[in-house]
């Protein structure tokens, strides 16, 4: 026996990356990418400082398989945010990393061909590639940071950050948060509860040092200066939506006790619908209808829609796989996406 005996007993092997300054080189931000995020994050900043009246919709697939059709929604979705400027910000759902309740497929980084092959390296580049693209039409994109080295590779290329249900309590991630460039949302958590979200929000906003990765791939210690745009999502929990008037008014409540802004997003999906996509749209109306009737900290939302709804099994053949459909969570398809999103945009024109 060995000292090396008593290290990595349950790791089979490590396999190298690309640093993030090589992937970076190999597919450089662009100017109209550039442009793309910058303005993104400054709209978002402004609806977050009520300096901008829209409200920020978070909209698209569950999770990102196909590049393909994750163009072909992204195209959509432009054309959409057109008919619906001066009253919505569109923010495309760019969701590449999947926390799991126990195990499944974990996303398109940390598993691209989805054949269990786990290749994270060109599952980086390729996400990177497809946040360039979106990015190049013009349309500001959100993720959910989820592995803390990931936004050394892509951070560069988003504009809003969700912090999921299943980590808004971890010290790793409110860490993460804090030097993150984009506003962040911080999910209440799976039962339910908002306060943890509330404690991220604080957490977030102050310094931090912690082990991370620098550019050049070097483990470092990160220093950060805080994030003042942490703000809450209201996902529900525990089996009970929490969008309505009343958990509002709580959420509003919680954090003027903790002095924070009255910021609140809602998820019209996940414990907010059942998870059954076809609820999303009657979430959307009575968010609309709050702000329509004087709300003031209903400031975004977050919705679950592809090309076609439902989801999928990911099939043994994949090339089985049903277009434009989710492999994670279920979603709206697209014409009840533009229904949803009209509906809500003639409902916002009537706001005080
Ligand atoms: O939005 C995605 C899912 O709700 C989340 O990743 C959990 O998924 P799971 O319960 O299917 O693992
Ligand atoms: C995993 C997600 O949500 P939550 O953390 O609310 O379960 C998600 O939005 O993809």
């Amino acid at each position: 026996m060995t000292a090396l005996d008593l290290e990595n007993i349950n790791v089979t092997s490590f396999a190298s990356m690309p640093t993030p300054a090589e992937l970076h080189a190999k597919l450089p931000m662009t100017d109209t990418a550039f442009a793309t995020v910058t303005r993104g994050r400054e709209d978002l900043r402004n609806i977050l400082d009520r300096k901008d009246r829209r409200l920020f919709v978070v909209v698209g697939p569950c999770s990102i398989h196909d590049p393909v059709a994750g163009l072909d929604y992204a195209r959509r979705l432009k054309a959409l945010q057109e008919e619906v400027k001066d009253t919505m910000l569109l923010v495309m759902r760019v969701y590449f990393e999947k926390p799991r309740t126990t195990t499944g497929w974990k996303g398109y980084i940390n598993d691209p061909f989805m054949d269990d092959s786990f290749r994270v390296d060109i599952g980086m580049e390729k996400a990177r590639q497809f946040l360039l693209d979106v990015c190049e039409l013009g349309l500001p994109t959100a993720t959910e940071a989820l592995d803390p080295i990931s936004p050394q590779y892509l951070g560069d290329l988003i504009a809003w950050t969700a912090i999921g249900a299943r980590t808004t309590e971890s010290q790793t991630h409110r860490e993460m948060s804090s030097g993150l460039s984009t506003p962040v949302g911080f999910k209440n958590g799976t039962d339910g509860d908002i306060s943890i979200a509330i404690n991220a929000i604080l957490s977030a906003a102050n310094p931090h040092a912690f082990l991370g990765i620098n550019g050049e791939g070097s483990v470092s210690v990160v220093r950060t200066r805080g994030n003042a745009y942490g703000h809450v999502v209201l996902r529900g929990g525990d089996g009970r939506p929490n969008y309505d008037s009343v958990s509002v008014t709580i959420a509003e409540q919680a954090l003027a006790k903790a002095k924070l802004p009255a910021n609140i997003v809602v998820d019209c999906s996940h414990a907010n619908s059942y998870k059954k996509p076809e609820l999303q749209p009657l979430v959307m109306t009575d968010v609309t209808n709050q702000i329509v009737h004087g709300n003031r900290s209903l400031v975004g939302v977050m919705i679950e829609s592809n090309i076609c709804a439902g989801n999928q099994k990911i099939p043994a053949d994949l090339s089985e796989l049903k277009y434009g459909c989710s492999v994670t969570d279920a979603c709206i398809d697209w014409e009840t996406t533009v229904q949803m999103l009209k509906s809500a945009d003639a409902e916002l024109r009537r706001r005080p």
